[in-house]
C-alpha cells in the first residue's frame, strides 16, 4: 500500500471522477472512499477511464455502520464492489466500531471470508481503539492489517499508535491536515515551512510519513492535489519532527469512537 493516497470524504459522486482522474494524473496511486461517501461509482469511473494499470491503483472501502453483521456485510461488500467495478477490492475497512451495535465481531468474520475469498487482498478497521482491536484479536486470532483514524499533529494518537506497533497494525491518519483548518496557520508549522520553502500542507504530511503513518490527504483544488503528493523532495530535521510533536492536544475534529454509532 503507498505510504501517501487521496482522499474523498465529501467529494460528491460526480466530482470524484475529475478529482481522481487528476490525482492519478498527479502521480496517486492510492485512493480511500466509503460506501458512506456516496462516490464509489464516481471513483470506479475515473479508475476504469485512466491510463494508468488497474494492478497499479491500490482502492481501499469501507463498510457503514448500518450495514454490521455477517450478511448485512458481505451484502454491503457486494454493493461496494460493483459500485467501483472492480474484481478484487485491495483494502476494506469496518468503517467505525458502533459499539452499540455490538456486531463488529460478526462483521470481522465475514470480512476474514472475503479476504479468503480472494474477493479482498487485505482487511483492516477503522476508528478501532485499543478495546475493540484486542477484542477482534482475542476472538478471532485475525490481526487488522491497518487502522484508519484521526491523527494530525494536534490529536497524535500516542496509545493507540503503541498498540499497533507491538502488534504490526499500520497506522493510517485520516484528516491528516486537521481539514485543512487551524493548523495549517499554527506558527510552529508555517514557521519549519519557511525554511523549507515549502507549504504548511507539504510540512504535515512531511511528518506524518516521517514518523511512519499512512496519510490520506483530500483535496479538490488540482494545485493542492499536486502539492500535496510533492512531499518526496525534502526532510524534516529531528528537532522539526520534535517540534512539531509538541503540538498534541488530544483534541477531535471528527466523532469519538467509543460513542459514535450513527447510521
Ligand atoms: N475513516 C474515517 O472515519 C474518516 C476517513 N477520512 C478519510 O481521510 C481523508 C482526508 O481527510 P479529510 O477529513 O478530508 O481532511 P484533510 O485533512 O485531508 O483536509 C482536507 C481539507 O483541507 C483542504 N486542503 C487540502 N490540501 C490543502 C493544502 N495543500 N493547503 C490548504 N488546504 C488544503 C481541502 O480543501 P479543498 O478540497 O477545497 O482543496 C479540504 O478542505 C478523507 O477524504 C477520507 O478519505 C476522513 C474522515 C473520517
Ligand atoms: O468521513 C468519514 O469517513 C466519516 O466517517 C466521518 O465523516 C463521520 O461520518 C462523521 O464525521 C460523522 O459526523
Amino acid at each position: 500500500m503507498p505510504q501517501l493516497g487521496f482522499g474523498v470524504w465529501q467529494v460528491p459522486d460526480a466530482e470524484a471522477t475529475p478529482a481522481v482522474t487528476e490525482a492519478l494524473q498527479a502521480g496517486y496511486r492510492s485512493i480511500d472512499t466509503a460506501a458512506a461517501y456516496g462516490n464509489e461509482g464516481g471513483v470506479g469511473a475515473a479508475i476504469a477511464q485512466s491510463d494508468v494499470d488497474r494492478s497499479d491503483v491500490f482502492v481501499t472501502t469501507k463498510l457503514w455502520n448500518a450495514d454490521h453483521g455477517h450478511d448485512s456485510a458481505l451484502r454491503a461488500f457486494d454493493a461496494s464492489q460493483s459500485k467501483l467495478g472492480l474484481d478484487v477490492v485491495d483494502l476494506y475497512l469496518i468503517h467505525w466500531p458502533t459499539p452499540a451495535r455490538d456486531l463488529y465481531v460478526d462483521t470481522w468474520k465475514a470480512f476474514v471470508e472475503l479476504r479468503e475469498e480472494g474477493r479482498v487482498r487485505a482487511i483492516g478497521v477503522s476508528n478501532f481503539q485499543p478495546a475493540h482491536l484486542q477484542r477482534l484479536i482475542d476472538e478471532t486470532g485475525v490481526v487488522p492489517a491497518v487502522n484508519q483514524v484521526e491523527l494530525h499533529p494536534y490529536l497524535q494518537q500516542a496509545e493507540l499508535r503503541a498498540f499497533h506497533e507491538k502488534h504490526g497494525i499500520h497506522t493510517e491518519a485520516w484528516s491528516p491536515l486537521g481539514q485543512g483548518g487551524e493548523l495549517l496557520e499554527d506558527p510552529v508549522v508555517t514557521e519549519i515551512a519557511a525554511r523549507h520553502d515549502r507549504s504548511a500542507a507539504q510540512v504535515v504530511l512531511r511528518w506524518h510519513l516521517q514518523i511512519g503513518n499512512i496519510v490520506i490527504p483530500k483535496s479538490v483544488t488540482p494545485a493542492r492535489i499536486r502539492e500535496n503528493i510533492d512531499v518526496f523532495g525534502f526532510e524534516l530535521a529531528d528537532e522539526e519532527i520534535a517540534a512539531l510533536s509538541t503540538l498534541d492536544r488530544g483534541g477531535r475534529i471528527g466523532p469519538n469512537p467509543d460513542e459514535f454509532n450513527g447510521s
